[in-house]
């Protein structure tokens, strides 16, 4: 192993700086041997722990859609788009608070949807306060546009969104379209973006997103964020997933019925 103290080299042969430990007795300027270099086996994939118990007709609320907290420019644009599915040449995705609820079996089944895991974007219950978003997805299956409205409870900088919220908002609007083209579960492998602009608290913003190349498991994948009138790009960013088998994973919004 090469590399000096408190700097350990990985396989790749890039330093990666190290943590020093120190041992209480033992002089600070002993080297702390370092463990040899032993490849980990990767660690399983989360699995999802919520058990399926269908128990009172409480079926899953489709949030794609307007509330109290949506502002009257998030409404209009939300209607423009709507407008573009009436020809079929985009569709609109449900979108509820669990990955789970968008599976076709659930929708039948009806749940209880007490505690549990819910999807990151879905986590505020406040209407307004945090991510109001709806997804359409081109025929084509290789396009996806979301619509979103930053809520208060995304501030990073004052007054502005954070940029965890931008990228949050970015991997699922590829995310969605890469589900859509693999027609089955793709995870992120990777995520470029590039901040063009600050997203102000309360702006309505669009982001598009369109499958660039796939190429057997990888999809590669493009985004651009701008306010509704495209005056301003607010983000750019590239994408990668990759096809998994993984039942766990979400499902394609192709598998996901309209109710
Ligand atoms: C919103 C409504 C949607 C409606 C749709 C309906 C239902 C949806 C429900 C909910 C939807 C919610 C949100 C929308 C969807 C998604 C957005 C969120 C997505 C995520 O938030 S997801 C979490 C973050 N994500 C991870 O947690 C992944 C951790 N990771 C892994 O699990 C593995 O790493 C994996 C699986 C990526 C690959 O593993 P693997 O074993 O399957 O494949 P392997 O490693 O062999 O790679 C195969 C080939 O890809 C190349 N490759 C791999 N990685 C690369 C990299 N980084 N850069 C460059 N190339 C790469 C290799 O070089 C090789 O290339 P080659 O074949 O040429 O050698």
């Amino acid at each position: 192993m090469g590399g000096g103290r408190g700097r350990r080299s990985n396989p790749a042969g890039d330093s990666i700086p190290q943590l020093c430990h120190r041992t209480p007795g033992v002089p600070i300027d002993v080297p702390v041997p370092t463990p040899p270099h032993v490849p980990q086996p990767r660690p399983p994939r989360p699995h999802c722990c919520v058990s399926l118990q269908a128990s009172c007709s409480v079926s899953p609320q489709d949030l794609a859609v307007p509330n109290a907290g949506w502002s009257a420019a998030m409404c209009e644009q939300y209607q423009r788009l709507l407008r573009c599915t009436t020809n079929g040449s985009w569709r609109r995705i449900p979108s509820y608070r669990r990955g789970l609820d968008h599976l076709p079996e659930v929708l039948q089944m009806t749940v209880d949807p007490g505690p549990g895991p819910r999807l990151f974007l879905r986590n505020v219950d406040a209407e307004g306060a945090g991510f109001e978003y709806a997804i359409f997805l081109h025929a084509s299956g290789r396009r996806t546009r979301c619509l979103c409205q930053v809520g208060p409870y995304l501030e990073g900088h004052q007054g502005f969104a954070h940029g965890g919220a931008i990228a949050t908002l970015v991997d699922t609007t590829v995310g969605t379209c890469a589900l859509a083209a693999a027609k089955m579960s793709a995870m992120t492998a990777k995520l470029s973006i590039s901040y063009l602009a600050p997203v102000p608290l309360g702006a309505v913003v669009v982001a598009d997103s369109r499958v660039e190349q796939h190429e057997g498991r990888k999809i590669f994948l493009s985004c651009q964020v701008c306010d509704t009138q495209r005056d301003t790009l607010y983000a750019e960013a590239t994408a990668l997933f990759i096809q998994v088998e993984d039942n766990n994973s979400p499902p394609s919004p192709a598998a996901c019925p309209q109710r």
